[in-house]
């Protein structure tokens, strides 16, 4: 009776030894789970790099070129390779193998994207979630079965010689005709700046931190860690005015030209689409001129890199032009399967300076088995496009720029590693734009080397500047900005240019 007496005394007088006992109790429950999970994650999650308590591998991978640190990893792990950044899953996938095995044979639960903690867009500018919707789906087989490129290589030469535009202008003028049937002349400078824009917030948007700890978007925004929100609302207008200024551009001209805006409404007025409705319209076009425009010319600009470095490219190239296109027409998007370097060379671009090294994120959509392992759901998962298509067993000496590794006996070997599919990504998110970048890459690449010189800049002392190729880091890698000048080769060429300039006029 004492003792109960004592105990009873000792639990209604002391509440702070409870409160204690139940925190001690919650601690102990929650590192058991804790190293439950752990443990059962270590077991079947693909090998990888320990990390610290928490925060994971976030200290292992470098924000400067984490592909290569990824490609490093698998000396020690293997091809496919799990890290954790703050308790997420993350599998890279470093051969073609387990890349063919995960997003192509299982594209049906591979196929998602993982959605970011903050949308910057009613309707996001990229497509975001995969739903296999009629509507989903339609953004893709428009894109990819689009016309053929509405400009010509000529209008590309054309701008280079009277006024030496830059490169990701003219690609987006091209893009803004193709999409929405806008005229070259609508195209100014007030575009340009929108997607830069847009750019800088979509960077800081999905910025890893904001991404893998979503509990960041409950934060007050003057709390440290919770200032990221002040931009939210920028970034949404920037995305917003994307979709809007061009679409509503081309409504009040009522572009008639054939463009994949006109094809859209025949869709969505025919009702052959089910969930296609203008707002998705707006959406599909803001995603081709966003994710069109600073890729391909971003593949333009690694080609102007390695022709000043490799100018014995060059040179062959010149030969192949001269020999099939002649001095008195320009290339033609019909001269391709006659001008085998040509396309050895948009190959050799695609591959030695990838735009996507780590392509863009995959979900997975469901715990599947994997080679013994479980990838589990909600696992982000990349490719590593960069280090298979620098994996010097199918590319000796993958730095160097070199065409002739997809040539035998003069024409494309049809044996060769392709890299085209693999550098537009894989399974049922493939990039939409690939044939267009592909078509415009040629007839632009073409025209430009048959007309043109590529030269290293000049100083002031008329030496030329040296141009080393060197790559910026982040979902889109891009050639570091470095100068060049383009010299006339004969004066028939430029001749051909003006005639051209006059009959587009
Ligand atoms: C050299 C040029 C280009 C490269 C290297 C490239 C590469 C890629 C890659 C790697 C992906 C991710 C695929 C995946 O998730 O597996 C992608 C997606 C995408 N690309 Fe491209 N791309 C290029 C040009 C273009 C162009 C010209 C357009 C539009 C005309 C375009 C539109 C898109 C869109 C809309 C997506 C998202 C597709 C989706 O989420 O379902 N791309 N691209």
């Amino acid at each position: 009776m004492s003792a109960l007496n004592i105990t009873q005394h000792d639990s209604s007088s002391s509440p702070t030894s409870l409160t204690i006992s139940l925190a001690l109790l919650h601690v102990f429950i929650v590192f058991v789970i804790q190293r439950f999970i752990r443990k059962r994650y270590r077991k079947i999650l693909p090998p990888g790099p320990r990390g610290l308590p928490l925060l994971g591998n976030i200290y292992d991978i470098p924000q400067t070129a984490p592909w290569v640190t990824y490609r490093d990893l698998t000396a020690k792990y293997g091809d496919v390779i799990a890290i954790r950044l703050l308790g997420h899953p993350v599998i890279v996938l470093n051969s073609l193998a387990a890349v063919n095995d995960l997003l192509e044979k299982r594209s049906a639960i591979y196929s998602d994207r993982p959605a970011p903690v903050v949308s910057i867009s009613r309707t996001s500018v990229l497509i975001p979630c995969y739903t296999g919707s009629g509507a989903s789906d339609s953004s893709h087989t428009t894109t990819t079965g689009a016309a053929p490129v509405a400009s010509s290589g000529n209008t590309f030469n054309l701008c280079l010689l009277r006024d030496q535009r830059n490169l990701q202008e003219l690609i987006q003028l091209t893009l803004l005709n193709m999409g929405y049937g806008l005229p070259a002349s609508d195209v100014t400078s007030h575009y340009a700046d929108l997607l830069s824009d847009m750019d800088s917030g979509v960077s800081e948007a999905y910025h890893p931190t904001i991404f893998y700890i979503p509990w960041l978007r409950y934060l007050p925004r003057w709390l440290p860690g919770g200032t990221w929100k002040s931009g939210v609302q920028k970034w949404r207008l920037q995305a917003d005015s994307i979709r809007e200024a061009p679409f509503m551009a081309a409504m009040k001209l009522m572009a008639i030209e054939p463009s994949v805006l006109t094809e859209l409404f025949g869709k969505l007025q025919s009702g052959e689409t089910p969930g296609l409705d203008q707002e998705f319209v707006k959406a599909i076009l803001g995603a081709i001129f966003t994710a069109g425009a600073d890729t391909t010319s971003g593949s333009l600009f690694a080609f102007f890199c390695a022709m000043i470095i490799y100018p014995e490219v060059q040179k062959r190239a010149h030969e192949e032009l001269d020999a099939v296109v002649g001095p008195d027409r320009l290339p033609e998007h019909s001269d391709r399967p006659s001008l085998p370097y040509i396309s050895a060379i948009i190959k050799e671009v695609l591959r030695w300076h990838n735009l996507v090294p780590l392509g863009m994120s995959h979900r997975c959509m469901e715990d599947n088995e994997y080679r013994g392992w479980v990838i589990p759901e909600d696992a982000t998962i990349l490719a590593n496009i960069w280090a298979i298509l620098h994996d010097p067993e199918h590319f000796p000496e993958p730095d160097e720029f070199r065409p002739e590794r997809f040539l035998k006996d003069g024409q494309l070997d049809p044996d060769a590693f392709d890299p085209v599919t693999l550098g537009f990504g894989s399974g049922r998110r493939i990039c939409p734009g690939r044939h267009f970048a592909e078509d415009a890459l040629f007839i632009n690449i073409a025209s430009v080397l048959h007309v043109f010189d590529i030269l290293p800049a000049v100083d002031e002392c008329g030496k030329p500047i040296p141009v080393e190729y060197t790559a910026t880091s982040g979902l889109l890698s891009s050639v570091t900005p470095f100068q060049y000048s383009i010299r006339s080769r004969t004066s028939i060429a430029e001749g051909l240019v003006q005639e051209a300039l006059g009959e587009e006029e």
